[in-house]
């Protein structure tokens, strides 16, 4: 069949990940109708192929890991971790690769489903051909959202195509946990796989060209490889992959120092790529395969209707940042059609502000890194009069008694000229609840004389924030001299 239908709306969204539907969400919201256009599983690449299988997949040995370190629950954990219940509570949380849910909650939702591959056409139209083999033309009355998401960018090393590498999508839907796991990469990817894999019995061997987590705050780093070479997890950093051999058995990467890994699977987790390729871009004068370009309301520049958003766009690669710029761009669509404010002043309704000054972010390791803003040396980097103040988490009432022997260390970036903070790093287990504070005093810029007066509850590890504090010193008249700019840790007593 090959019929040519010709619809219209007043948003066109291409491509139905978590970004997507959130643009269209809010869109119907302010009044506007809306079409998604899907060409897989609608809820996209965090739902079943990233986020939340990995975080299932890390949850349970996490929660292992939390009752072996407290006295009296270790000495009833007698058994070792069932990696089969494991995938299958993964399998739930994927609801087994159905999307019958998103579906039906779209449909609640006033949002229209076309399942097809989409191309822009022209302006303000997308032209999808159907599963069924036709083509269906949607016209937009004000505008078309770019939210087609990131692939898996696998780099050009000799051999390794022809592999048949895994991508993330292969290891967050594994089914049979390989013997070894060889990983090319130092990212968030392959921190957390190498921690799950390593959790389910699997020798895993991380090549990086960098650190691992090479972003992060240097104690950080520190802290993750440091427990992943103790639970044997081999770390090749600062080297690259020459080539990669496959053969019956499996693989071998081969390293520019010399080392041959041999591996039953390899994966590749080396960074992402945009979906941009394959949509049409060119049909309006846009280079296809390249992250968009767009402005803080989400907007592409040189364009009245048309926005790109999420993944596409490259800001931050997170789903959360991904979904708060979708709440901007589907309200803002709204307020400019509907001939409303726009509010597109830093840190209005309508502009992804905090894209470029608080990102928050956990990789869900062992022990967990949950940071936000900048780094120390980004700070620098940035020119800003940046002072970071460390303490060890492990000296926190709250700490000690949520895990015996509990180690971890928080640094927050303190802005000297403003006395605000501009940057929050945590690290330690169940370290990710702690992050929201520190994001929440970044976006409000919250005077350090004022943060006193938040008094975190004892004995809890948020008690962190009060040492923190204290370590900074009070007013800055009165701040000893032996807080330094820096990583010094200072003990205070409960
Ligand atoms: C292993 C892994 C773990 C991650 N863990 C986390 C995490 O813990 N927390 C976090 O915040 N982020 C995490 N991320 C990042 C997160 O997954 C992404 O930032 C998020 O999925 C991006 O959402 P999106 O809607 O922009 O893109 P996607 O989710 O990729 O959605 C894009 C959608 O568009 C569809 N599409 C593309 N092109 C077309 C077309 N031409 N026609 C029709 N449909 C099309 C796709 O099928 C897809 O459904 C992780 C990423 C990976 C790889
Ligand atoms: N918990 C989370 O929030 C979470 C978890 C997983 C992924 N993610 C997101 O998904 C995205 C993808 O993660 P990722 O780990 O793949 O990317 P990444 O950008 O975090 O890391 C990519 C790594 O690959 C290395 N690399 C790049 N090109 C290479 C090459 N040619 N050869 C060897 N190494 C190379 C880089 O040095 C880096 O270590 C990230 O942007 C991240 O934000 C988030």
């Amino acid at each position: 069949m090959d019929t040519t239908l010709i619809e219209e709306y007043d948003l066109v969204v291409l491509g139905g990940g978590a970004v997507g539907e959130n643009i269209a969400d809010r869109a119907v919201r302010g009044g506007l109708t809306a079409v998604i256009v899907e060409h897989e599983l609608l809820g996209g690449e965090c739902s079943y192929w990233a986020c939340m299988p990995s975080k299932a997949l890390l949850r349970s040995p996490a929660a292992l890991r939390a009752a072996r370190n407290v006295a009296g629950a270790a000495e009833a954990v007698t058994g070792d971790l069932d990696v089969a219940a494991v995938l299958a509570r993964r399998d739930r949380f994927t609801s087994n690769w159905s999307d019958d849910g998103q579906v039906a909650w779209a449909r609640g939702a006033g949002i229209d489903l076309i399942r097809g591959h989409g191309r822009l056409s022209g302006i303000r139209e997308v032209t999808v051909r159907t599963a069924d083999g036709s083509t269906l033309v949607l016209t937009a009355r004000h505008a078309v959202a770019i939210a087609t998401g990131s692939d898996a960018a696998i780099p050009d090393i000799d051999g390794l195509r022809e592999a048949k590498p895994w991508t993330s999508r292969d290891a967050t839907s594994v089914r049979e946990v390989p013997g070894s796991l060889a990983i090319i990469g130092g990212g968030v990817v392959a921190a957390e796989m190498a921690t799950a894999f390593a959790a389910f019995g699997t020798q895993v061997t991380v090549i990086a060209r960098g650190d691992l987590l090479s972003g992060a705050e240097p104690f950080a780093r520190e802290r993750v490889a440091d427990s992943l070479r103790s639970q044997g997890v081999e770390l090749l950093l600062h080297t690259d992959t020459a080539r990669v051999l496959h053969g019956e058995h499996g693989v071998t990467v081969e390293t520019v120092t010399g080392d041959a890994v041999g591996a039953e699977r390899v994966l590749v987790a080396t960074g992402r790529t945009p979906r941009s390729t394959d949509i049409g871009l060119e049909t309006v004068g846009l280079t296809p395969g390249v992250w968009i370009d767009t402005d803080d309301t989400l907007r592409v520049p040189g364009f009245d209707w048309l926005y790109a958003v999420g993944d596409v766009n490259g800001r931050a690669l997170l789903t959360h940042q991904g979904k708060y710029q979708a709440r901007a761009t589907g309200d803002v669509i709204a307020a400019r059609a509907n001939g409303t404010t726009v509010s597109d002043a830093a840190w209005g309704a309508h502009v992804a502000t905090a894209d470029h000054a608080a990102v928050p972010q956990v990789a869900f390791t062992d022990p967990e890194v949950a940071s936000v803003g900048l780094t120390l040396a980004a700070a620098e980097a940035a020119g800003y009069r940046a002072r970071a103040v460390d303490y060890e988490l492990g000296w926190v009432a709250g700490a000690s008694l949520h895990a015996d022997d509990y180690r971890g260390q928080a640094r927050m970036v303190v802005d000297e000229d403003r006395s605000v903070i501009i940057g929050a790093t945590f690290v330690g287990p169940d370290v990710a609840e702690l992050l929201h504070a520190a994001t929440t005093a970044i976006v409000g810029e919250v005077p350090l004389d004022r943060l006193w007066h938040a008094v975190p509850a004892y004995p809890t590890v948020s008690e962190i924030w009060l040492r923190l504090l204290e370590t900074y010193g009070r007013d800055s008249a009165a701040r000893p001299d032996w807080i330094e700019r820096g990583s010094d840790l200072h003990p205070i007593a409960a």
